[in-house]
């Protein structure tokens, strides 16, 4: 259509500037094609010196850097700060090819139960490329169960959190006396008291905050819970920050009753968002060509829930029956705040707005400036 319109002048300038555009971009596709190259060289020789590829300083330092430069170009400096970013994730994914620095060569093996779990199957893949022999136990082998577990070093147990306890308290009393055992399941407070119950070595509790499907561990954070004999498993902390990952120590109780709000009342409620639009008999499909980037972002967020194992989420829904309260009470300020709209009350709404907004102080327009980049990428991502 655009070309009809144009006449051969036009034409002939605009594609002259394409050419020479085209040109660039090849020039940055080679530029590219280098930087990954260095990047591949410094993380040869991190790994060499067992350093996480992840460098928290020194992006800072280099994106502050590169701002002022770009000022000083009439670029913007969120252009370049942007391009870096992504590219910086680039690294981190690449350093799957040269592995991680193994920080306990003399560990034994790792026995992983529930291995064939996405999540068990992401540390099962960190663990191998950072040297070490990991076995899974899934459910078929329990009968070598014992040989499965002679001479571990770790034991990691990642199953759905309704037979997390009972299998620790069932099947796992008999382990190798200084064998560390762990856990990754999204609660912390009984998981950790039955692991220390079943096994009298190391104990702690781990909660990654992510997802399997992320590609890199780099800057996700990993939430620990300590058991017992903290100094025997410090190595394994040790190496999952050079995973690149950030350990956040906590007490299982405030860790579990975190959850209730950012797991349990959050899902549930991007639950009852997609079962209102199935009655609703929505029609995705024009939602989504009225939609707002912040709407498609919130129909990403709900939709990807449905996109994956109605058991897992579940499991993190039922986990703890106090959830039921935080749940409770959303569908209490649900009803309290409807009735404002109900008796027309929009005084009432806005008063009750501004209430919630001095609460959230300096964060909501933090939140706005997070969301604006997410909003444009979720833009980008747009073809038609
Ligand atoms: C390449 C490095 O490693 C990582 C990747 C970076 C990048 O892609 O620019 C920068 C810092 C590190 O997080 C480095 O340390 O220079």
């Amino acid at each position: 259509m655009e070309e009809r319109l144009m006449n051969e002048k036009t034409t002939a300038e605009l594609e002259n500037l394409r050419g020479l555009i085209d040109g660039v971009d090849q020039q940055l596709l080679h530029l590219l094609r280098k930087r990954l190259d260095l990047v591949a060289q410094v993380g040869a020789v991190k790994h060499g010196a067992g350093l996480p590829i992840y460098a928290p300083q020194r992006e800072a330092n280099m994106l502050a850097k590169r701002r002022e430069e770009a000022k000083a170009m009439n670029v913007a400096p969120q252009l370049i700060e942007d391009i870096l970013r992504r590219l910086m994730r680039e690294s981190y994914l690449n350093e799957k090819d040269v592995g991680f620095k193994q920080v306990k060569a003399d560990l034994g093996h790792v026995v992983i139960v529930g291995g064939e779990g996405k999540l068990g199957g992401l540390f099962s893949q960190m663990l191998t490329l950072s040297g070490y022999e990991v076995r899974s136990l899934d459910k078929d082998d329990w009968l070598n169960s014992e040989a499965i577990f002679a001479g571990a070093g770790l034991v990691i147990v990642t199953v759905p959190i309704n037979i997390t306890c009972d299998l620790i308290a069932q099947k796992l009393t008999n382990l190798p006396a200084n064998c560390i055992l762990a856990d990754l399941t999204s609660i912390k407070t009984a998981p950790v008291e039955a692991m220390l119950a079943a096994h009298s070595g190391p104990v702690l509790g781990l909660h990654p905050m992510f997802g399997p499907d992320v590609g890199s561990l780099a800057k996700q954070v990993v939430v620990v819970c300590h058991g017992r004999d903290s100094e025997a498993y410090q190595w394994l902390i040790e190496q999952i920050q050079i995973w690149g990952a950030r350990i956040v120590e906590t007490e299982s109780t405030k860790h579990d009753k975190a959850m209730q709000l950012v797991q349990a009342m959050r899902h549930f409620s991007s639950f009852v968002y997609g079962l209102n639009l199935y009655k609703e008999e929505a029609d995705i499909e024009s939602l989504l060509q009225f939609s707002s980037p912040i709407y498609r972002l919130e129909l990403a967020m709900v939709g990807r829930l449905f996109a994956q194992s109605p058991e897992l989420y579940a499991d993190i829904i039922f986990a703890q029956e106090e959830s039921l309260v935080a749940i409770s009470d959303y569908l209490d300020n649900y009803s309290q705040a409807l009735s404002l709209l109900k008796s027309g009350d929009r005084d009432g709404f806005v008063a009750q707005f501004e209430e919630v907004s001095r609460w959230f102080g300096d964060f909501a327009p933090q939140f706005q400036r997070e969301s604006r980049a997410m909003l444009q990428s979720v833009n980008d991502m747009k073809t038609g």
